[in-house]
């Protein structure tokens, strides 16, 4: 059996039917209920639904062998898992935006309102900016508007949280999209199993842009 962590939300039913087209379906995953633990012994899974955010944990510490984690939950927690796929689905990026008329007076330091404290300090400690981090949990949007924050660093998709709020992107930092992890120890006592999920899952997935780098060596913070 492979105990797989599934993210709960916006990426989950997209990664599941993944999963499904890729061989491995549990039909009553799609019930209307409060369910969190999904079997199909004949395909020889069981899934778990989780936040997002927990995802890696659940890897990291074997109580799931393989999970599906956004590549900004890697960055900020870097949990050490192995990273098997790009998925190339959940794609979104993480940018930093501000009020339009904002203009960055290097001389003092940038207030930054984030969920991503870690990958905050590292791209602009690569910039030599002093900035000060104020964590937040949700509606970053808001920080700038109420003086809060100069800029926020946040995820992106189709803009349109932004536009709404007046605000724009003034950089990317990084390029996103949802990757398999697997846990180190399952990753060898499973690996023929694991190994041909990852497989059969890769041929279900969109095709990677031609060209296209792995996001790892485009990551400059
Ligand atoms: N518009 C988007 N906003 C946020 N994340 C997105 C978006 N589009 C794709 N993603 C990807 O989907 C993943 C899950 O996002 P989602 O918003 O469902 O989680 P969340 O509610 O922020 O998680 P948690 O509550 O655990 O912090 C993110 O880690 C990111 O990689
Ligand atoms: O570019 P868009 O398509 O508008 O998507 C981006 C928005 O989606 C996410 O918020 P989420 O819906 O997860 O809400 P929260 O962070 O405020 O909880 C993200 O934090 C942005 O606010």
């Amino acid at each position: 059996m492979i105990n797989v962590a599934l993210p709960k939300g916006r990426l989950g039913d997209q990664v599941y039917k993944l999963f499904a087209t890729a061989g491995f379906p549990c039909p009553a995953v799609e019930e209307d209920n409060r369910k969190l633990i999904f079997e199909n012994q004949q395909a020889g899974v069981r899934y778990f639904w989780v936040k997002p955010s927990d995802v890696a944990i659940y890897v990291e510490r074997g109580a799931a062998d393989i999970g599906v984690a956004g590549k900004d939950i890697l960055l900020e927690y870097t949990p050490d898992v192995y990273e098997l796929l790009d998925l190339n689905i959940g794609k979104c990026r993480m940018a930093v935006a501000a009020q339009k008329d904002f203009r960055d007076n290097t001389d003092r330091t940038l207030r930054v309102a984030t969920k991503f404290k870690n990958i905050v300090r590292e791209y602009y400690g690569n910039r030599g900016r002093a900035i000060d981090i104020i964590k937040l949990n949700g509606s970053i949007e808001l920080a700038p508007i109420l003086n809060l924050s100069d800029v926020i660093v946040d995820i992106v998709e189709t803009g349109t949280t932004l536009k709404e709020n007046n605000l724009e992107a003034i950089e990317t930092v990084i390029p996103l999209s949802a990757r398999l992890i697997a846990n180190k120890a399952s990753f060898q006592f499973k690996s023929s199993r694991i190994e041909r999920l990852c497989s059969q899952m890769k041929a279900q997935c969109p095709p990677l842009e031609k060209g296209a780098c792995t996001y790892d060596s485009d990551f400059n913070i």
